[in-house]
């Protein structure tokens, strides 16, 4: 009964499963929480996951590994391992000009053609360019800039600060693809452009194939790991025809395809997968935190919110809540606000306020289902996970605003169990 490890390290927490590799049984979790932020010092995360391998009774007995984390966050090292910044996270928007410059500069439809993506505030390239336009001697000292799952696969091998061989940083094809600086086609990074964005050329983590792994310290076998939606993909058997809707800090719609998606009007995101295959993406900003806003500000936990909006009707009397509290990244409105409108005295209940943060979040994400399906790809189901996918209302109210079958996967740590996937699989 060899012992795998797989990890998630999203934006709010950090979760660990440690499985049976022949069985796929979960023997054991663990979790702990991130610091709340859009910038966010990466010891925070490392911290995070000695706690949660520690609540899942530690890895004495694992015998490989994997960490799957949140996309695009910008880690940059200088050449004594140690992080120049805080990390800038994929839903921090200050690099919106940044964005706007880099397609200004080489143009939208190049940019797709050479790295699947458009840039827009969240992809890593457009991080390390803010860096170079806003904080140039910070720039000047970076020797390296990694992913969150990158920087922690290194630290929990035992390179860091003690340890700084900058050359020993591994990535996986799905997160290298959100970075606007890899190109899916080729699999290798576009030198010339992450050279233009930081200033100068750096160290960047070696991209390793599905089935290729390295060492920890300790002689366990460590997996490439991955983007945390590619995790997903995997976690839950995501195959041909299954669109995925993940509603967690991010929302986001994706599926699995054998051919990389060029989309010059920059919604669906060309990321490639954690298998070999590709990975059509289309992200939004605002989705579990959004029930999270309504129902603190109704003073409910999730389970009344979801009573509320099940209580209201369908279009909530007109009520209508456009949830861009984060600014949005699809559609690209970086400086958006979130609106609530339609209140008649009629209709601004408790019921369908609840209702209205259901219905909205949703339909952005059923625009990201019409985008993905606008690049040719075939959706004849969803499966929808994440932390948002345990209210009832919005496993009730899915299938309508939706339009397609959805089918609810048994609440899990669908990431991790990627991960824990990659793991079994280099064993
Ligand atoms: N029953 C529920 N109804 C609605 N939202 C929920 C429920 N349970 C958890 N959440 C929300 O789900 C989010 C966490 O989901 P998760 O998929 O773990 O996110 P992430 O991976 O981005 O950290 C939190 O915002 C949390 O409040
Ligand atoms: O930016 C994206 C995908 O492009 C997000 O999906 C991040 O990867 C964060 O994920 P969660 O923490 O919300 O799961």
């Amino acid at each position: 009964m060899p012992l795998v490890m797989g990890v998630d390290s999203s934006t709010q927490s950090c979760k660990v499963v440690i499985v049976d590799a022949e069985s796929g049984a979960i023997v054991r979790e663990g979790r702990a929480t991130h610091p709340a932020g859009t910038a966010v010092d990466p010891e925070a995360w490392w911290h995070a996951l000695q706690h949660a391998i520690a609540d899942a009774g530690g890895l004495d007995d694992v015998v490989a590994w994997s960490i799957g984390g949140q996309q695009h966050g910008m880690v940059a090292l200088d050449a004594d391992g140690r992080v120049v910044r805080d990390a800038l996270l994929w839903n921090d928007t200050r690099s919106a000009d940044a964005a706007a410059a880099l397609i200004g500069e080489y143009g939208a439809a190049a940019l797709a053609e050479r790295t699947g993506l458009v840039p827009v505030a969240s992809f890593t390239i457009s991080k390390v360019r803010w860096l170079r336009d806003n904080e140039p001697d910070v720039a000047a000292r970076v020797d390296a800039v990694a992913l969150p799952h990158d920087w922690l696969t290194w630290r929990l091998r035992g390179f860091g600060p003690d340890k700084p061989v900058l050359d020993e940083l591994i990535t996986d094809r799905s997160d290298a693809s959100g970075t606007g600086y890899w190109n899916p086609a080729t699999g290798d990074y576009d030198r010339e452009l992450f050279a233009a964005a930081l200033g100068h050329d750096a160290v960047l983590p070696r991209v390793l194939g599905p089935r290729e792994s390295v060492s920890d310290a300790a002689g366990r076998r460590v997996a490439a790991g991955c983007g945390d939606n590619a995790g997903a993909a995997l976690g839950v058997g995501a195959t041909l025809g299954d669109a995925v809707v993940s509603i967690g800090t991010s929302g986001t719609v994706f599926a699995v395809s054998r051919t990389r998606t060029i989309d010059p009007s920059g919604t669906v995101a060309g990321f490639a997968d954690a298998a070999g295959n590709f990975l059509p993406l289309v992200a939004t900003l605002n989705a579990a935190r959004v029930l999270d806003a309504i129902g603190d500000l109704l003073a409910v936990d999730h389970v009344e919110l979801s009573r509320l909006a099940l209580t209201a009707a369908p279009a909530a009397d007109g009520l209508t809540l456009v949830p861009y509290f984060e600014g949005e990244r699809t559609p690209n409105l970086p400086d958006a606000t979130a609106s609530l409108t339609g209140m008649t005295l009629a209709s601004t209940t408790r019921e369908n306020l609840a209702r209205a943060a259901v219905e909205g979040m949703l339909s952005g994400l059923r625009a990201g289902l019409d985008a993905v399906r606008g690049v040719g790809v075939s959706v004849e189901r969803v499966l929808l996970i994440g932390g948002g996918a345990q209210s009832e209302a919005v496993r009730i109210i899915a299938p309508d605003v939706f339009g397609v079958p959805v089918e609810v996967p048994a609440t899990g740590e669908y990431v991790a169990l990627g991960a824990a996937r990659q793991a079994a699989s280099v064993l």
